[in-house]
């Protein structure tokens, strides 16, 4: 199993008594691109905050590096690049300047700069003025500053916030270089989930500070119910015969549909039904698509 990057327990953060992060437990292993996903107000920019040690918990532990953050704060920050809110230049700078103002904090060579500059596509336009530069091209900069340090781990919060398609796709692209070629585990978060489904290898969905599902993409999927829709002779009738063996749909338009029904039983009701006499026309299984069983998720606030 692959080392463990970021692991928390029971981590909480409560507003005036009221929890923004409930018992939170994530975990994400080296080399993960970790979607942590959630709608607005869920609680993923707090649970951020307190990876960053940027607020304190109310309870909870966080473990980064295998280390506890409330003890080795500073060695552990020391390896991670982060871009929280949109970040803030100097406009009439150019991102070389605007880098090298970060570069000199940190103390690391010169040269790195270039080197985060090619990483994110932006040497070509490194002397140009900031305040010029597309939204897209802002979030760039902004990763590459949260990389000048050599970080292990890129904690992204929402980076691609307001961005066009092509901007996205930018953005996507560059976090998907990060494990492969850099050798760095990125958690990124997000409320769209379709935009994760491209990149992360790993989902964490949260509703009102929980946690509702933590898996692989594939996982949740695989593990939402489809439903099963019949077109029979007599739709009416066969509602009954279905609610006799336990199975309760409904009837739409002349079409028969059951949620969450196993093989085992789709068999036993065509099998009834042809035996009194129906046809059977069209079996069919709905698959939801991902975004229905993410909106079942964050709808329901229970595992599926
Ligand atoms: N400083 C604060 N004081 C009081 N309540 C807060 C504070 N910060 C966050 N909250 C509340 O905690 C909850 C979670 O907010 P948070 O910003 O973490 O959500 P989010 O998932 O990042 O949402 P968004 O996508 O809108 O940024 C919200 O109900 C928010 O109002």
């Amino acid at each position: 199993m692959n080392e463990i990057i970021i692991q928390t327990e029971g981590l909480t953060k409560k507003y005036r008594g009221r929890a923004a992060v409930d018992h939170l437990n994530l975990e994400i292993a080296k080399g993960d691109i970790y979607g942590f996903l959630g709608p607005n107000g869920a609680g993923k920019t707090t649970t951020i905050r307190m990876l960053l040690g940027l607020i304190q918990p109310t309870s909870g532990s966080i473990h980064i590096f295998g280390r506890e953050l409330q003890r080795d704060k500073l060695a552990i920050l020391r390896r991670i690049g982060s871009l929280v809110e949109s970040p803030s230049y100097y406009g009439h700078l150019s991102a070389i300047d605007n880098l090298e103002a970060i570069r000199r904090i940190l103390q690391v060579p010169k040269s790195r700069i270039d080197e985060v500059l090619e990483i994110v596509s932006l040497t070509s336009e490194a002397r140009r003025p900031v305040k010029g530069f597309s939204l897209g091209m802002k979030q760039r900069l902004g990763i590459a500053a949260s990389l000048l340090g050599n970080p292990e781990l890129l904690i992204l919060d929402e980076p691609t916030n307001g961005l066009d398609p092509s901007g996205i796709h930018e953005i996507r692209e560059l976090i998907k270089s990060m494990p492969q070629q850099y050798g760095i585990t990125v958690l990124v978060s997000s409320h769209l989930l379709g935009e994760m489904e491209l990149m992360a290898s790993k989902v964490g969905i949260i509703r009102e500070g929980r946690m509702v599902f933590q898996d692989t993409i594939d996982n949740l999927r695989q593990r939402s119910a489809h439903d099963m829709e019949l077109v029979v002779s007599e739709p009416d009738e066969a509602l009954w015969i279905a609610r006799d063996l336990g199975a309760a749909g409904k009837l739409q338009s002349g079409i028969l549909s059951f949620p969450g029904m196993a093989d085992a039983q789709v068999a036993h009701l065509v099998k009834r039904l042809v035996e009194n006499g129906h046809s059977v026309y069209r079996v069919e299984q709905k698959k939801k698509s991902l975004e229905d069983i993410f909106m079942q998720v964050i709808g329901e606030g229970a595992a599926v």
